[in-house]
């Protein structure tokens, strides 16, 4: 497995609990690393693998189109979508809401993940 990352994607969400962050969307920072075929490479062709300008202009559509009361809600539906629309083996996001807490510059969730046998992280860069 060869694994794909996007990083400080920045989105326009609806999330929270307050009324203020039901009424207007917020900026989320999102990091993501999937799995994708290595024999993808092999073929050098777009159609092997997991397209990563689709997986974020959906990101972006799919977070503008609802609204999470839990930012860890939000993340379950990224990955969700990742496995059943775009068959990642494997995901690891890192979402985080910027500055909504005094003193705090990012808050946010974390989700690991693989499909039902696939459980290796992958090693670090
Ligand atoms: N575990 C969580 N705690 C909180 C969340 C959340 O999504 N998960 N959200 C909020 C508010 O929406 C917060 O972002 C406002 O500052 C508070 N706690």
């Amino acid at each position: 497995m060869d694994f794909i990352f996007i990083e400080e994607l920045r989105v326009q969400a609806w999330v929270g609990i307050y009324s203020r962050e039901k009424a207007a969307p917020q900026t989320l920072e999102l990091n993501l690393t999937f799995g994708v075929p290595d024999s993808a490479a092999e073929q050098d062709d777009i159609a092997d693998t997991i397209d990563y300008a689709e997986v974020i202009e959906r990101i972006r559509k799919e977070l503008g189109e609802r609204h999470f009361n839990l930012i860890e809600t939000l993340g379950e539906f990224v990955v969700k979508l990742l496995f059943d629309e775009f068959g990642a083996p494997w995901v690891k996001i890192r979402i985080a809401k910027l500055g909504v807490m005094k003193g705090v510059r990012r808050v946010g969730v974390y989700i690991q993940r693989g499909r039902e046998g696939i459980s290796l992280p992958p090693a670090t860069s």
